[in-house]
């Protein structure tokens, strides 16, 4: 496979930037692409393009602008396979998930939020005055303006469009950077920008890293009006110290430690495929994965060993084999910080029922970041890997005896990003899923999305909800307008 040279789009033009860096296959350890680092001159002059463009980007017709995202949606279902494989070459990831979730999510959130954008409603009110007539209120609402976007490595262009796509849909113009471990598709996506004739500016991707690099320029910047970040919590945490001269508005979607509460009424069989998809889905690494399961003790003993053999009939595979359930982690830096887990899971008394270290495959793989499926039990609630978050394929199995126990102990975390509840007694599901400190509760499913809800999570799980009409509190600025009548 040849080795692409991925860089920045600033301006409607694609520019190297100071120095390049390297990006492996997590599979096979192969060099897929050089990297062109943005220079903190680089990314002021993409904010100088989003700020000139801003203008006539937020005064076009909305029908005209929403035309641009269907165009866009349009162009990566048109390069598809070019998608495909950059997310495959990025990442390890199954074909067979890339194909069905990352890609098609790409497209589908533009067209969402096109949607959107060409049927909202406009909030207002009569007044009575005391004069004894009436008043007008209503909320016109405005971009906010010129928005920062940083987004993470595991789901790359459904979280990198889930942001660029309602910003630009609104009205906005986007400085964007994909995380350094996975920049294949935004890169792509710039390309179908400049094929569409996105006006210049409107769109921008400038490559590089947190601290001391394209990040940190970005949420320094004096010129950003709005910060949209999705990753670790810690880094949010850095991001809002970032802001907090410029008192800028920042939407946050961070890290979960979710769990899945199976009541001993459940679907059994659908509760065990449907807890192992959300503990191994993208070998674990997606922010609404399942890492602490409880199970009602009639039960547990019998939950245990049917995940356990839902985990051992995974296939770690090569990533473009339909067959493969389970590529590798991202990359063996971050497959290291799972490892630790696992080492520390051991030390802090887990039983390990499956997995727990590398596995070995005698052939190129050995050369990737691949990890076993691994499920502990034993542990005490207060141990850190059932506090920390982990962000691979691995999941505490603990019992529960009452519904008010399963609660508090599913509530007993400072994250609060998702949930699951398996059970048939559907009164019993909506009273616990109503009871989860979470942003989303899933009852007898995982990871369904209609794209007009609210998402996002509260305490170390982020700030504010995107989705629908609740991505418009961040991408738009209200003016009430109160008209005497
Ligand atoms: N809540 C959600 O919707 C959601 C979705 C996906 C991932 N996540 C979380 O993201 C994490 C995994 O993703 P990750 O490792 O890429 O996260 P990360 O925080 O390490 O990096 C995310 C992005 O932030 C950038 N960044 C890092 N430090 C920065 C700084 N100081 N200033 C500006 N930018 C900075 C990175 O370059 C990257 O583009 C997990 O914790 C996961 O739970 C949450
Ligand atoms: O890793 C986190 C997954 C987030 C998914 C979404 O933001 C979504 O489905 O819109």
């Amino acid at each position: 496979m040849s080795v692409k040279s991925l860089r920045n789009f600033i301006g409607g033009r694609f520019e190297d930037g100071i120095r390049t860096f390297d990006k492996l296959n997590p599979a096979n350890g192969e060099l897929v692409a050089r990297v062109h680092e943005a220079s903190r001159d680089q990314v002021n002059a993409a904010v100088a393009a989003a700020r000139q463009a801003l203008p006539a980007w937020a005064a076009l017709p909305v029908n005209q602008r929403t035309d641009y995202l269907y165009a866009l949606a349009d162009g990566i279902e048109r390069r598809f396979d070019d998608f495909l494989a950059a997310e495959i070459g990025d990442t390890g990831k199954p074909v067979g998930w890339a194909s069905q979730i990352d890609i098609p999510r790409g497209a589908a959130n533009f067209r969402a939020f096109a949607e959107i954008a060409r049927t909202l409603d406009m909030e207002s009110f009569m007044t009575d005055t005391p004069d004894g007539r009436q008043a007008l209120n209503y909320a016109y609402r405005k971009p906010l303006g010129v928005v920062g976007v940083i987004s993470p490595w595991n789901l790359p262009l459904l979280l990198f469009t889930w942001k660029v796509a309602p910003a630009l849909a609104f009205g906005n113009t986007v400085v964007a950077k994909p995380s350094e471990v996975t920049p294949s598709t935004a890169t792509l996506l710039a390309e179908v920008a400049a094929e569409v004739g996105l006006p210049a500016g409107v769109f921008n991707v400038v490559h590089g890293f947190g601290p001391n690099s394209a990040g940190e320029f970005i949420t320094t910047h004096p010129d950003i009006d709005g910060i949209t970040f999705t990753g670790e919590s810690a880094t949010g945490s850095t991001i809002m110290k970032a802001v907090a001269p410029g008192v800028k508005p920042v939407s946050f979607e961070l890290g979960g430690k979710n769990a899945a509460l199976v009541f001993e009424d459940a679907d059994f069989d659908a509760a065990v495929a449907g807890v192992a998809r959300s503990v191994f889905a993208n070998c674990g690494q997606v922010c609404l994965c399942t890492e602490r399961v409880y199970v009602q003790r009639p039960i547990y003993d019998r939950f245990v060993a049917a995940l356990k053999l839902e985990a051992e009939k995974l296939v770690l595979g090569r990533p473009m084999d339909s067959a493969t359930t389970m590529g590798p982690l991202v990359s063996h830096e971050h497959r290291e910080k799972v490892l630790s887990y696992l080492r520390l899971a051991v030390e802090e008394g887990a039983t390990v029922v499956t997995g727990g270290g590398v596995p070995t495959f005698g052939d190129e793989r050995d050369q990737g970041a691949y990890i076993q499926p691994t499920i502990w039990t034993g542990l005490p609630e207060t141990a850190r890997c059932i506090k920390e978050e982990v962000f691979g394929p691995v999941c505490h199995i603990a019992p529960f005896d009452t519904e008010e126990e399963a609660i508090r102990l599913a509530n007993d975390t400072h994250y609060g990003l998702a949930a699951a509840v398996w059970t048939t007694n559907l009164t019993r599901g909506h009273r616990v899923a109503q009871a989860m400190q979470v942003g989303l509760a899933w009852v007898n499913c995982w990871f369904l999305r209609d794209l007009r809800t609210p998402f996002g999570g509260s305490g170390l799980s982020g700030i504010g909800r995107e989705g629908g009409r609740h991505s418009l509190h961040f991408y738009t600025e209200p003016t009430n307008v109160c008209v005497k009548l």
